[in-house]
């Protein structure tokens, strides 16, 4: 099916394109964006990176917020923006909760009926939304990395650990490390994936790594101190740094003095995230 373009922006010397489609996985129109540097030579293919967002938001907030596009740029690197879960349904219950239903897609395949239809964020991530990238944009699939923020950052985590020959590095801003034992993540599993505790596993970043880690690539995570659902332990990066330990899984932990959630914290670091993938994505 084809992609439709909403709004066009020339910036940092390449272009960020919005488009607009109809989803095989979520059965609904979807929106994501897409940006490509400037001066990339007739048919070279570029490096790609997934950013996937946090609870309430869509492609546009990186895009507005996060100051990325020149450190992308820099690079040569492509950023694809996909949107947090299905957009125009009007499920009994799906927009009376931040956390929950509309923007809170959580990147995984419901399983319980009222959801199973359309709240399949992982499939539309991990499959969809590549085939169509492929076909539409000159990236080169043999290098693609993954970062994310919060909710996204469990995206990141997981979808890496699940695909781990799909990506070559794997990045995270505060991310919601350990989804079983937080608040937000009891209730988004036990709504999208039923009680039973057993089926949550294969979308728990700790749990994950656990299982099957150590993995090729390596991982940085960047969590800010004064960050409120830190303190609140929604995100427990304490827990994924232990499993990652045990399991001798590289990682890059960095606690961040005075950071808080927000996209203050995200624009501070996301120079040193696309530094990062760009170690690993281009021949240096
Ligand atoms: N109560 C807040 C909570 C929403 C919030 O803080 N969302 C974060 C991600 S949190 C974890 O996934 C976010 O990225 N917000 C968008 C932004 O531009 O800052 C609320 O309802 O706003």
């Amino acid at each position: 099916m084809g992609i439709n373009v909403k709004s066009k922006w020339k910036v940092a010397g390449g272009i960020l394109s919005q488009y607009e489609h109809q989803s095989t996985s979520t059965k609904t129109g979807m929106t994501f964006s897409v940006f490509v540097p400037g001066d990339v030579p007739g048919d070279a293919k570029i490096p790609g990176i997934y950013y996937l967002s946090g609870l309430t938001c869509t492609d546009e907030n990186f895009c507005q917020k996060a100051g990325a596009f020149s450190s992308a740029a820099k690079h040569k690197v492509a950023l694809i923006l996909p949107d947090t879960s299905p957009r125009g349904t009007d499920i009994p219950g799906e927009h009376d909760s931040y956390d929950f239903g509309s923007g809170a897609g959580f990147y995984l395949n419901a399983t319980e009926d009222k959801w199973s239809e359309n709240y399949r964020m992982y499939d539309y991530v991990c499959v969809e939304l590549p085939k169509i990238v492929l076909d539409n944009f000159p990236i080169d699939p043999d290098r693609v990395s993954i970062m994310g923020h919060s909710m996204g950052g469990h995206g990141a985590l997981t979808i890496a650990m699940k695909n781990p020959t799909s990506y070559k590095s794997v990045s995270a801003f505060a991310p919601i490390c350990n989804p079983s034992k937080c608040a937000w993540g009891v209730k988004a599993f036990t709504g999208y994936l039923g009680a039973d505790e057993s089926a949550w596993l294969e979308y728990d970043a700790v749990e994950l790594m656990k299982s099957f880690g150590p993995f090729k690539f390596e991982i940085l995570l960047d969590q800010g101190s004064s960050d409120n659902f830190y303190q609140q332990k929604q995100l427990l990066p304490e827990a994924f740094e232990q499993a990652c330990n045990e399991k001798g899984q590289v990682l890059k932990f960095n606690m961040q003095a005075g950071y808080d959630h927000s996209y203050y914290f995200i624009s501070t670091f996301v120079p040193d995230h696309i530094d990062f993938h760009a170690n690993f994505l281009l021949d240096n």
